[in-house]
Parts: C-alpha cells; sequence; structure tokens
C-alpha cells in the first residue's frame, strides 16, 4: 500500500524492474512475472484495505475474492459513510453494476475522497453498452482518470465508439493514452496496456466466464494489486495472472462452474510464487 507518514522508506518496492519493463521493445515475460511474483508477496504481507462500490450481485463474491487474496475489503455505498471508508482504505473500486441513484451519489462521493486522499481506483464499467445513462456516467468517470478500467470486450466497443468484436492493439492502446489510465481488457486472453506497454496473459478457464462477477473480482483484485503497485500496468497484469493461475488450480478439482466459484477462493490464499512462475502464460 502506499507509504503514510511516518512508514518506513520501502526502497525494493520499484526495483531496477521498471526500467527493464520500460526499455524493453519487446515485452521481457521473465521480468514482468518476477514483478507479479512481487505484487502477490506484498499483497500477502501488507493486506491492504480496498473499498468496493459494487453491484448487489457481486458484493459477496467479490469479498471473498479479495479475502483469499489477503486484502480487506469494505462495501458500503452510504452517502454519510463512504468518503471514510475510502480516505482510511488503500484502494477503491468503482464498478457501475446495478446503478441505482444510492450508488451513483457514493461513486461520486468515493472518487472525490480517493482523489483528495491520492488513492488509486479502478473503474468498472458494467453494461455501459445497455444504458445511455450508464455510459454518460462511465464517461464522466472516464475523465477523472482511474488508475485502470477493466472491461470487457462489448463494453470497450460502447464507451470507445469502436466496432464490435475484438479490438486491434492500435485502438486499445490508443484509447489509454488518450484517457491516461491503464485498459484491461478481459475474455479468453486479457489484454492490458497503458498506451506504451502490452501484455496478454493467456491463463484462466473457459468456465469462469459462467460464474457471475468474475469479471467484478477480477477489477476488485486489480484495485487490491494497485494498492501495493504504483505502476498500475503492473498492477493489472499481476491482479489477472494471480486469478487466471487460480482458477486453473481449480479447474483441477473442479466439476463446473459451481464447484470452480468456491474452489478459486481456497487456490487465490494458497497460491505462491512457485505457481505463477509454473504456470502464468505472459506474452
Ligand atoms: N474463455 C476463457 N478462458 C479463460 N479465461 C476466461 C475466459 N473467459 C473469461 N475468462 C476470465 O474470466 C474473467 C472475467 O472475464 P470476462 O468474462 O471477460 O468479464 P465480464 O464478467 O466483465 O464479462 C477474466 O479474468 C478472464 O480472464
Ligand atoms: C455482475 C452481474 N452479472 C450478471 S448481472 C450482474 C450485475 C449487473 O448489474 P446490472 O444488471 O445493473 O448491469
Ligand atoms: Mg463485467
Amino acid at each position: 500500500m502506499r507509504s503514510r507518514p511516518g512508514d518506513p522508506v520501502d526502497h525494493a518496492v520499484s526495483l531496477d524492474r521498471s526500467t527493464v519493463l520500460d526499455g524493453a521493445a519487446v515485452l521481457d515475460g521473465a521480468a514482468v512475472l518476477d514483478g507479479v511474483a512481487d505484487v502477490l508477496a506484498r499483497l500477502r504481507e501488507r493486506r491492504p484495505r480496498v473499498h468496493c462500490i459494487t453491484n448487489t450481485v457481486a458484493q459477496a463474491f467479490t469479498a471473498n475474492v479479495l479475502l483469499a487474496a489477503g486484502a480487506v475489503p469494505s462495501m458500503t455505498h452510504s452517502a454519510e459513510e463512504v468518503a471514510a471508508f475510502v480516505g482510511s482504505a488503500d484502494a477503491l473500486l468503482v464498478n457501475l453494476g446495478t446503478l441505482d441513484g444510492e450508488r451513483r451519489a457514493a461513486i461520486d462521493l468515493a472518487v472525490d475522497a480517493a482523489m483528495a486522499n491520492a488513492r488509486p481506483w479502478v473503474l468498472d464499467p458494467v453494461f455501459v453498452d445497455r444504458s445511455p445513462l450508464r455510459r454518460d456516467v462511465a464517461a464522466g468517470l472516464l475523465v477523472r482518470r482511474p488508475a485502470v478500467v477493466r472491461l470487457n470486450e462489448t463494453e470497450f466497443a460502447s464507451l470507445a465508439a469502436a466496432p464490435a468484436g475484438p479490438p486491434e492493439t492500435a485502438a486499445l492502446a490508443a484509447f489509454a493514452a488518450e484517457a491516461g489510465s491503464v485498459v484491461a481488457l478481459t475474455g479468453a486472453t486479457d489484454r492490458m496496456t497503458d498506451g506504451r506497454r502490452l501484455a496478454g496473459v493467456a491463463n484462466g478457464h473457459r468456465w469462469m466466464a459462467r460464474i457471475t462477477a468474475m469479471g467484478c473480482a477480477g477489477a476488485a483484485l486489480v484495485a487490491a494489486c494497485l494498492a501495493v503497485e504504483d505502476d498500475a500496468w503492473l498492477a493489472a497484469v499481476a491482479g489477472h495472472v494471480v486469478l487466471g493461475v487460480a482458477a486453473e488450480r481449480a479447474a483441477v478439482v473442479s466439476s463446473g462452474p459451481g464447484s470452480l466459484a468456491v474452489a478459486i477462493l481456497d487456490a487465490l490464499s494458497d497460491l505462491d510464487s512457485k505457481d505463477l512462475h509454473e504456470r502464468a502464460k505472459v506474452e
């Protein structure tokens, strides 16, 4: 999590890894993977608080995913409390599912508090393609520069006014550069870009798409990673590698989406650097 007054200075956090990544014309997968393992280790050690304004469907699963990974979730969207919760959290998730009036008001207060306290936040524009109001809210939030926008292909096409189907890398990168946010596009292969660096994460399992709120929980996990990693691109990669590798481990002992949803929590809480190095598929 970000340092606070009085915290010891942690010189190890950035290493020279960032220079390796920044300078590389071709992605150095091994360096990225070491960075991902480092993010997971810090998550476990620091147990960051992640405040989530999220939809009614996703709340319990999201909280369980965060807890299993080592973070501490909170979920209130009460206008009286949300600023205090965000102010004392290490990162914020803003998810636009079940976007009622209370959530809309809470989102404004939460983003104000995140910005006032220099806390990173993630935008998950759930079903932005399905209602003009949601599109307006998402557009208004994008200009406030979330650290990461996590979304699926349909949501990207709507928000970026791009053709349906898998976007070209150049379109993703242009969107990220214009927004000033990292874009994490999920699917069978997740793609993350900050407009300059691009990673593909080919981990995960097809049953993940059959479990409600898997994407929402993934976005929350990215927020947890952001709490301990200043490089938002690396945090987005880390969140998706961790979830994808956990899902692959879980699939071995599952018989379908229902058992995978439970087994992924066990796998997340047990995951270590060895699993990541053995199973991660980062291109
Ligand atoms: N066919 C698949 N193979 C592997 N992983 C997948 C597949 N479909 C989705 N996932 C994973 O499931 C998670 C949720 O992604 P997605 O289904 O695209 O989100 P959303 O729920 O927002 O539509 C991501 O971590 C993604 O990597
Ligand atoms: C996460 C999720 N998965 C299926 S419905 C849902 C919540 C989305 O809420 P809304 O229907 O308001 O977009
Ligand atoms: Mg989604």
